[in-house]
């Protein structure tokens, strides 16, 4: 596959079960061939989405200062602002240029917050206290259930098999902004370095502005632009272990535009879904057909924080 599909998600709603097999059928074949799709009517209002897309711009307009107040400060709580040039998304290139809001709705006491970040959750500019915002992370919380009862149709598990394990909202809300380029980049440096996602499932919202890539199991990179109306869903790492590589987790970026766009802002929003922490990932018994478990079972929150160490 060297397209990525655009499935409509409504009759997975559809009480004819043929319809409903028919999106299961399309969105397995989806992520086993390309790992990307395009869904369209996935129940998330466009009013919604508008409203946080203005909160973002609102958010990366004020100053270093503020947003520095609020800065990410560790793996555990992986919440607050990310400065640009910080993450590495591809360790071996330059920092990214891009600057970035983590929002999260973990327990303070289970991941160790700090004083500094107790700070954060009482400052009133920060978008996690925002309730457009909050409403948005619900939002995508209920799309990606519904994805989820999806992928364990395709890979005949119980309905609910996956849900069960993403109760603790594990998930985070991340809002991008890609300033203009004003300097010449580095070598090697782009907007968002080549990399896959993390966790079970990333949905990505984004603007006009273009520039995310997605790379084929040809090695080819193709565009991802925005479609209108649609949501991006992409299968991350700990989706591709569980599923012993039946479900793929593909290499992305975001590059510089070589056109008049460069001189533009992009914005984009991904919500990050993430298993309970003490899942066990193991390999599942239906996707041992092809070959025998590739990767040795792994705790979901312990593979996430390891992950994070690397990029920061
Ligand atoms: O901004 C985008 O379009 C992609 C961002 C992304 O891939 C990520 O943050 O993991
Ligand atoms: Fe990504």
């Amino acid at each position: 596959m060297d397209k990525i599909p655009v499935i409509n998600f409504s009759l997975f709603a559809d009480s004819n079960v043929r319809n409903r097999q028919t999106v299961v059928k399309q969105i397995y074949q989806a992520c086993h061939e390309i790992g990307f799709m395009y869904l369209q009517n996935h129940g998330i209002s466009l009013d919604l989405i508008k409203q946080v897309f203005s909160k973002s711009k609102a958010f990366f307009n004020l100053s270093l200062e503020i947003k520095q107040q609020l800065a990410w400060s560790n793996e555990f709580s992986n919440q607050g602002y990310v400065g640009i040039e910080r993450e590495k998304l591809d360790a071996n290139k330059p920092g990214d240029l891009k600057e970035a809001f983590n929002v999260g709705r973990k327990d303070a006491a289970t991941r160790g917050r700090d004083d500094a970040e107790n700070f954060f959750v009482s400052c009133l500019s920060s978008p996690a206290k925002d309730s457009c915002i909050l409403a948005f992370y619900q939002a995508c919380t209920e799309l990606t259930h519904r994805i989820l009862q999806a992928f364990a149709l395709a890979l005949q598990l119980p309905e609910d098999f996956f849900i069960t394990r993403h109760t603790e909202q594990n998930h985070t809300l991340r809002l991008l902004h890609y300033p203009p380029v004003q300097q010449l980049p580095q070598p090697g440096q782009v907007r968002a370095g080549e990399h896959s996602d993390y966790g079970s499932i990333t949905l990505l919202f984004q603007d006009e502005i273009g520039g995310l890539e997605i790379q084929t199991t040809a090695g080819q990179w193709i565009a991802a632009p925005a479609i209108p109306d649609t949501v991006i869903v992409n299968t991350g790492d700990l989706m591709q272990r569980w599923t012993n590589h039946v479900f793929c987790s593909t290499k992305h970026r975001v590059i510089i535009p070589s056109d008049e766009r460069v001189k533009q802002s992009r914005y984009s929003v991904a919500f990050f879904c993430h298993p309970n922490d003490d899942t066990e990932i193991a390999c599942l018994e239906s996707c041992q057909k092809e070959h025998t478990p590739i990767y040795p079972p792994i705790l979901a929150g312990e593979y996430l924080l390891s992950r994070l160490r690397a990029t920061y």
